[in-house]
């Protein structure tokens, strides 16, 4: 395994996707996130949230009908899709501008979960699994592994990456292994997150705050990774842009954080970004 490398702007800054002074939305990307049942639409909201400030030019929302309404209320720039099952979500995910989608939030243990993700890998797009999205093929992960052919970022925390591949006991080892079994991008979440790609490449971000250990945190991150990967990174590179940027809008907001602070932390990181913080200038 080659040693870990630290994360820093200087692996990723530029793949990032400025706006262009005569682009328009499309051209950054649509990013659809799954969002769970009625009563738990918190952490799919979000994720969306991040992915609007992650820089994705729309986001939308897809939800069982029955949950619509409830999304539609609490969402201003994000828009609402109903997706009443595979069929319906594979047409909606048809469309070639949707060019990111994200499952797990918050979207159940449920064989609906399972369906919607296979018919996501199935239809070759550029996906982030998280939470339940994993939690879901424990038992069965090869199905999961043998459905993975487009650009794929798993962000595991530990009890997840337990569920598909088993013990942990390397964490930066274990990490490269689970990516080269899935053939995804993994992004082994903790204290100090490890990034590891199927070729072997391994970043380990190490500016993350002990107060990012709050309820819906991962929720931004894996809004944050479908956001960029929508913009047209590749997925390795927004896997750690996004582990970065995470952090580094949990160190701009400081004690006290709740994952709600993040999204809007993130127009400071951005700036920081394009005007060369941590001594690296993006624009030059
Ligand atoms: N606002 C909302 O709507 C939110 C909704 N959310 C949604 O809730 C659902 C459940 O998600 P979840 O992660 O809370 O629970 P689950 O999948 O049962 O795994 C937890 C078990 O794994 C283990 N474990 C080991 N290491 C671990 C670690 N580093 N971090 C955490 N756990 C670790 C640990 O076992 P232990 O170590 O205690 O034996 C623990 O018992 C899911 O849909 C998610 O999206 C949340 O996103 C919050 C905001
Ligand atoms: N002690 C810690 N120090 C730094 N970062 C942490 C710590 N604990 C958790 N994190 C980060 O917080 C996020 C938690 O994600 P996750 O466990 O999926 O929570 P949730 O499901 O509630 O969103 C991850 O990005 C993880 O790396």
């Amino acid at each position: 395994m080659p040693d870990p490398v630290d994360n820093s702007p200087a692996l990723w800054a530029e793949a990032l996707n400025w706006p262009k002074p005569d682009g328009n939305k499309y051209d950054r990307g649509h990013a659809v996130v799954l969002g769970g049942p009625v009563a738990s639409t918190g952490a799919a909201r979000l994720s969306a949230r991040a992915a609007l400030r992650g820089g994705a030019g729309l986001v939308s929302i897809a939800c069982d009908p029955s949950a619509l309404m409830v999304y539609a209320v609490a969402c201003e720039a994000v828009m609402t899709k109903p997706v009443k099952d595979a069929e319906t979500f594979a047409e909606l995910i048809s469309d070639p501008r949707i060019t990111g989608v994200l499952m797990g939030p918050a979207a159940g243990v449920t064989d609906r979960t399972r369906t919607l993700v296979l018919a996501a890998l199935q239809a070759g797009k550029s996906c982030v699994l998280d939470a339940d999205a994993l939690s879901v093929f424990e038992g069965a992960p090869d199905t999961l592994f043998e459905a993975i052919t487009a650009p794929t970022i798993l962000t595991p925390h530990e009890g997840e990456f337990v569920r598909l591949f088993g013990k942990v006991t390397h964490r930066e080892a274990d990490a490269v292994a689970a990516a080269r079994k899935s053939g995804a991008v993994v992004v082994l979440k903790g204290r100090d997150t490890v990034i590891a790609a199927p070729d072997g490449r391994v970043v380990i971000n190490k500016n993350a705050s002990e107060w990012l250990a709050t309820a819906g945190s991962g929720d931004v991150l894996a809004g944050l990774c479908v956001s960029l990967l929508a913009q047209g990174m590749p997925a390795f590179e927004a896997a750690c842009a996004a582990g970065w940027m995470h952090a580094e809008a949990a160190y701009l907001f400081g004690p006290g954080l709740i994952a709600e602070d993040l999204p809007d932390q993130l127009p400071r990181v951005w700036q920081g970004l394009s005007l060369g913080h941590n001594g690296f200038n993006v624009h030059g």
